[in-house]
């Protein structure tokens, strides 16, 4: 397991519990989405893996280590976060000092830095805009330049919160790629997202957040199911397993390939309700 979390608490100091008995284990390459509603502790348990906040009680293991025994620049080695905000995070004139500044603070060595530079500038389509000031780009832009400059750390786990949002169509692809070479390379991505189409295309396994406790750990595969049987009705389906009920099919369908499967199979869809029609809530 490259991160293990025992019995995980943490209280803000003005009392309000945000993680109350956390437990998982992630292993090398998987990729976890971390879904849940707002104030559910997604976030606070993101900055518990980096380092940011320490848990009031509990374990939280990073590649066999004890993380309360290990610094902030030693967790960095380990873990990259790529913030929601791209602006907590960027503070350099330019993309590729942005970008070069981890592995120059990790003290790697110049060719080894020159190529994770390179490497992340390529991989997030900033190639072009290298030299261009990070507060001159679009929001969406600067995102990739947060996540490029965690990239280039070339750490074994990345930590990505809400990656998707105000990203365009093209850069939600690039991301989706991303994350699937990353566990290709056997790299672990953790996101913590409410986009559950980006969840079920490039996720193996899907953690719910509730009120600070693990409500649900299961393969993306059986998310559907999940999501019809729970009253938490901050949980939604991905759009093509919502458009499949409305079309009347048996069983769930997540994937454009899975949707094109059951289209070809000939299986004559049933008429269209309404758009008055009220979506019952197992259809969210
Ligand atoms: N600095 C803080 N001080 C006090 N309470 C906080 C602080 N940050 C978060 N909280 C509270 O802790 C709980 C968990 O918040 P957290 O931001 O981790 O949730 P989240 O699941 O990431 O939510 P969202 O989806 O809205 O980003 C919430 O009740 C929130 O109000």
């Amino acid at each position: 397991m490259i991160i293990r979390i025992d019995s995980l608490t943490f209280r803000y100091p003005n009392g309000t519990t945000a993680l109350d008995g956390v437990s998982f284990g992630v292993g090398a390459g998987e990729r976890v989405a971390i879904v849940g509603a707002n104030g559910a502790g997604k976030s606070t348990l993101a900055r518990h893996l980096v380092g940011i906040e320490r848990p009031a009680s509990g374990t939280i293991e990073i590649d066999g280590r004890p993380a309360d025994g290990l610094g902030i620049a030693e967790l960095a080695r380990t873990v990259g976060f790529v913030f929601q905000n791209p602006d907590d995070q960027l503070h350099a004139a330019s993309v590729v000092k942005e970008v070069g500044f981890g592995p120059r603070n990790l003290r790697f060595p110049a060719a080894r830095r020159a190529e994770l530079v390179e490497s992340a500038l390529r991989r997030t389509g900033l190639t072009a805009a290298r030299d261009t000031h990070p507060h001159h780009l679009s929001l969406g832009e600067r995102k990739r330049v947060a996540l490029a400059s965690v990239l280039a750390m070339d750490t074994p786990v990345v930590v990505l919160d809400e990656p998707t949002t105000g990203q365009d169509h093209a850069s939600i692809v690039l991301l989706g790629n991303l994350v699937d070479s990353l566990a290709a390379d056997g790299r672990t991505v953790l996101a913590i997202t409410h986009d559950m189409d980006f969840c079920v295309e490039h996720f193996d396994r899907v953690i719910v957040l509730a009120n600070g406790r693990v409500a649900w750990d299961g393969p993306v595969a059986d998310w559907p199911a999940h999501v019809a049987d729970t009253a938490d009705e901050s949980l939604e389906l991905p759009q093509l397993t919502r458009l499949g009920r409305r079309l009347g099919w048996e069983g769930p369908v997540t994937t454009v390939p899975g949707f094109l499967d059951r289209l070809s199979s000939g299986t004559d869809p049933a008429p269209l309700p309404s758009a008055q029609t009220r979506i019952p809530l197992r259809d969210r």
